[in-house]
């Protein structure tokens, strides 16, 4: 197998970028868009969730030896040692020949790590730092969500100040009139870094990676002026975290009715939108052979995405929720009673 791998030169200092964004940004579409561009074809990928059950992988649709999940904590504080040890890790598989000989790793962080000791990790580690150096950060913002983040999480602030390209996703959503406030903000946060559209398809998606490439796009500008109130947007210091984040974790045995299920999301992101920042699920509908992908992000309900096929033999439906100061056996049980509404009518 080496020999396959000999032509390939590896570079003394292996890259690493962070792909970082508040939940639901839009850094797993872009990491997925990132992956099938020729010029990133010998990425390795860390993927890190927040939650006790990753999806990503899943919804990536990549599966090698080349990628890797980080699971059960947040990359910024209980998963760091995890960190430097899967990149270790490849490292080591890499030296012998065991793993396609990757030039750059691209992590993608939770939607609440802070970016600083996450890139400070590559840097401090006795063994990294000697054949690994940190790369461009990338940071998704959302159009729809993003300003509304800014105010509440400082997560999200902290994650735009250290980015190296800022790439706005959900305009298409949003509407490029209403992003002008965004890019303000953005302006003030963080004055260097380009601010790029996801949705813009002339957009060059190695260039936002590669370093000292500014990315082939125009670069999007406030129309409004750079108004902000630096004060407010600014990174607050003191915890980890900003909220009291809970994950919550559904399975579900049986087939889903997606109407019913639909009208269930629907209803309870129209509710307590502010407090379910983030649902993510593969589901199994009934009649459906493959698995359906399902977003949300505060009130927004993503449209529904169907998977090309199940990544493995468990076909129960997932479902992690993200809450911030909602009752989780509030909505378990809100859940159940879907579910025990939906039984009753079948045997009606
Ligand atoms: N319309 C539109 N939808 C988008 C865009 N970018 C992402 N989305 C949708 O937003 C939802 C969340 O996207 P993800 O890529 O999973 O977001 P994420 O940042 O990886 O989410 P977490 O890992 O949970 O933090 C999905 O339904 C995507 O299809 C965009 O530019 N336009």
């Amino acid at each position: 197998m080496a020999d396959l791998f000999d032509a390939v030169a590896i570079p003394a200092f292996t890259p690493v970028n962070l792909l970082t964004g508040f939940l639901g940004s839009g850094k797993t579409t872009l990491l997925s868009r990132l992956l099938k561009d020729p010029a990133l074809g010998d990425a390795a990928v860390l993927i890190n969730e927040f939650g006790e059950v990753g999806l990503d992988h899943h919804l990536v649709e990549r599966l090698d030896d080349n990628m890797v999940l980080l699971q059960s904590g947040c990359l910024c504080c209980t998963v760091r040692g995890e960190l430097a040890d899967a990149i270790r890790d490849l490292h080591a598989r890499r030296e012998r020949g065991e793993i396609p000989p990757f030039r750059r790793i691209v992590v993608e962080s939770t939607g609440l790590a802070d970016p600083f000791p996450v890139l400070s990790t590559i840097k401090a580690d006795p063994v990294l730092r000697h054949h690994f150096r940190p790369g461009n950060v990338i940071t998704t913002v959302d159009a729809v969500n993003g300003l509304s983040q800014f105010d509440t999480y400082v997560e999200s602030n902290r994650q735009a100040a250290i980015a190296d390209r800022l790439v706005i996703t959900k305009i298409d959503l949003a509407g490029e009139d209403a992003c002008s406030d965004l890019i303000a903000r953005l302006a003030v946060l963080n004055p260097d870094a380009p601010v790029v559209d996801a949705c813009d398809g002339a957009l060059d998606l190695a260039a936002l990676v590669i370093e000292d490439d500014v990315p082939r796009a125009a670069t999007l500008q406030s129309s409004s002026g750079f108004y902000c109130d630096a004060q407010q947007s600014l990174p607050a210091a003191g915890r980890a975290h900003s909220a009291d984040f809970r994950s919550l974790f559904i399975i579900v045995d049986q087939p889903v009715d997606w109407t019913a299920f639909g009208l269930w999301m629907t209803m309870l992101l129209n509710r307590h939108g502010d407090k379910v920042i983030r649902v993510k699920g593969i589901l199994n509908i009934e009649g459906e052979e493959t698995p359906v992908a399902i977003h949300g992000v505060q009130h927004l309900v993503h449209t529904p995405v169907h998977m090309q096929a199940w990544p493995g033999d468990d076909r129960r439906s997932k479902i992690v929720f993200i809450v911030d100061g909602l009752d989780g056996n509030l909505l378990k049980r809100s859940f159940e009673a879907f579910a025990v509404a939906r039984r009753a009518a079948e045997v009606a």
